[in-house]
Order: structure tokens, then C-alpha cells, then sequence
């Protein structure tokens, strides 16, 4: 059933889009979740306009079916930099899932926000804690190397969302610690999540398209929007590979499907390195 603030998409579009999407008959929990890597792009690469701002560039066609991705997984990832500059819902609009025409919580993702060094700025005002206190989305889950504030935990755990504590390998050299995406993805198998969609921003796609996490996808569904945002923007420009001395591509996508949707094009596509 539709209700006024619902998304829906037409049935030629879903088709076409499904067999890049986890299937529940595949779902293991024992196993890494599958991933699907997902964002919203200019014609120059870039997410938004400038660090640290939204910059809408989905038409209301392919907003739909990101909603109807964000129903077909168990969860929805995004870093802290976009958590900070969005104030993002992180749920799941699209007609006829739980608090949009559905029964309770079904169809809706749970939030995970990469926040290693708990930077996330989130009160009660937050749009991902209204709705989930509302029961049009799920409480969050934080994966930190922090030990956030007693309120911040209440906070979060009053919506059923919670903090979680990563293992800090004690010989990294590195001055922004990075959490290995196995071993997130193996707590997030642990929390009973079997699929996520990982929505950006800028330095999680980067990372995850880095030569050796680029083999954890398992499907590729960018919409591209006719704009060029210009330099200065967030941009989606992973790290060099390197092979015997030369410079090589860093991942290509196979079984390659473009779909229209209004004024822009989705790209579906399984990393084929
Ligand atoms: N068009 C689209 O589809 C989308 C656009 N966006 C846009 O992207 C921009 C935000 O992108 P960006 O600024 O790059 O921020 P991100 O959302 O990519 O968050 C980056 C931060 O997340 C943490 N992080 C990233 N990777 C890891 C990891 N492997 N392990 C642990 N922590 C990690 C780090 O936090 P720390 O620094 O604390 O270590 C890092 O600085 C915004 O403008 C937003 O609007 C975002 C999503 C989708
Ligand atoms: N698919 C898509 N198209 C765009 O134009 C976008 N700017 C984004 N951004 C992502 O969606 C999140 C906002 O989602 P809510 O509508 O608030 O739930 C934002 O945080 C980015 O992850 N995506």
C-alpha cells in the first residue's frame, strides 16, 4: 500500500535491476554479507559539489530505486563524512515496506556508520534517530576504536541501535586508523546481516575500490546524472595499481547492464579484475 511520502518504481525497472541484488535464498549467515557498492555520480566523478555539503544529483527515478536497493538489503553503510554532512534518514522510503504501507520494521536496513574516531555529531534531532524513534527505520550501529559517552549510548540504544568497539591492530603506523573491511564485514555477519549496500561517501568508496578490498563486492549499481560538478567536489578516484612496474586499471565491472531512468543512467556491473 502507498502512503503520501512513499517512493515506488515500475516493475520493468525492478526486473532489471535484480539480479545484481543479494537473493534470500543465498543468504548465509556464517558468510561474509554480500556487498553491493552503490552512489549517485556527476559526469566528472564527483559525489557533491564540496566536502562536507549534499548535492541532490538522483532524479526522482533512480531516487526510487535507490529505495528499492536500500529494501533488498539488510543494511546501509556510509562514513562518518557523510553522516556529518547529510544528515542522512538512512531508511528505506519505498511503498510498502514497514512504516511506508508495510507491517513493523520489515524492508527497512540498518544503519552503519564508520566512525573510528567518534566524530559523529548525532542527537535526538538527528533525522536517522526521529525515524527510527518514529518506527520508519532502524537504530544505527556505530563502528568505532572509541569509547563514546555513556549518552551517546543511551541514545542510541533507546532506538536499538548500538556501539561497536573494533579491534585496534596495536602495529598500525597509520595517523587515521582504518578498520580492514573483512574484519567489518565479519562483525557485521556477526550482528545477523547477510547483505549491505555501502552508499559512500568519497573515502569509503575509494577505499573499498582499493586493489585489495575491491574483491569484497559482489555487484556495482552507480546512477549517473547528465552534470558536471567541476573540480573541488568529492570525488570517486580510487588508488593506483600498480603491476610489475607499470600502472594497470584497478577493477573493471563484467556482466555490464545500463538501465534509463528519466533523465539519468544506472550502471549495474560485477567487479571482474
Ligand atoms: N552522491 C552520492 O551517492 C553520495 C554522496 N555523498 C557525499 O560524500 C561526501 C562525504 O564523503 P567523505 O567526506 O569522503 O566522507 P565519508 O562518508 O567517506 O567518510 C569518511 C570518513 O569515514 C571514516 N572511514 C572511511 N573509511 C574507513 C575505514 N575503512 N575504516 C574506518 N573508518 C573509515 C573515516 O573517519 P575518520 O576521518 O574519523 O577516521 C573517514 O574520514 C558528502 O558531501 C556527501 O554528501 C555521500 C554518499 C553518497
Ligand atoms: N542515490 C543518491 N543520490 C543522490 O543524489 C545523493 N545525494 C545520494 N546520497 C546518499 O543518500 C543519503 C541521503 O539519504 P536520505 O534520503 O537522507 O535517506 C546520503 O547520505 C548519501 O549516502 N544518494
Amino acid at each position: 500500500m502507498a502512503t503520501r511520502d512513499s517512493l515506488s518504481l515500475a516493475i520493468a525497472s525492478t526486473q532489471q535491476i535484480d539480479p545484481y541484488l543479494p537473493h534470500v535464498s543465498s543468504s548465509n549467515p556464517s558468510l561474509k554479507p554480500y556487498v553491493t557498492l552503490t552512489f549517485a555520480t556527476s559526469l566528472d566523478s564527483n559525489l557533491s559539489l564540496s566536502p562536507g555539503t549534499q548535492t541532490t544529483l538522483s532524479g526522482p527515478l533512480s531516487k526510487a530505486m535507490t529505495h528499492y536497493l536500500r529494501s533488498k538489503h539488510d543494511a546501509i553503510l556510509i562514513g562518518v563524512g557523510t553522516a556529518n554532512a547529510d544528515n542522512p534518514s538512512l531508511n528505506c522510503r519505498f511503498e510498502g515496506v514497514g512504516g511506508y504501507g508495510g507491517q513493523g520494521l520489515e524492508g527497512q536496513p540498518r544503519p552503519v556508520i564508520l566512525d573510528p574516531s567518534g566524530r559523529w555529531d548525532v542527537s535526538e534531532q538527528s533525522k536517522v534517530i526521529q525515524l527510527a524513534s518514529t518506527g520508519r527505520g532502524r537504530g544505527p550501529l556505530v563502528l568505532t576504536y572509541t569509547e563514546p559517552q555513556i549518552a551517546m549510548k543511551e541514545l542510541l540504544e533507546k532506538v536499538s541501535g548500538k556501539f561497536i568497539s573494533m579491534f585496534q591492530q596495536s602495529n598500525t603506523k597509520e595517523s587515521t586508523p582504518r578498520f580492514q573491511w573483512a574484519d567489518l564485514l565479519a562483525v557485521l555477519s556477526r550482528e545477523g546481516i547477510t547483505s549491505v549496500m555501502v552508499e559512500g561517501g568519497g573515502a569509503v568508496i575509494n577505499d573499498l575500490l582499493h586493489p585489495s578490498n575491491i574483491t569484497l563486492v559482489n555487484s556495482v549499481i552507480v546512477t549517473i546524472a547528465p552534470v558536471w560538478l567541476g573540480k573541488g567536489g568529492v570525488q570517486v578516484c580510487p588508488e593506483e595499481r600498480v603491476d610489475g612496474g607499470s600502472k594497470v586499471s584497478v577493477g573493471r565491472l563484467g556482466n555490464v547492464k545500463w538501465v534509463p531512468l528519466g533523465d539519468d543512467v544506472v550502471l549495474c556491473g560485477r567487479p571482474s579484475v
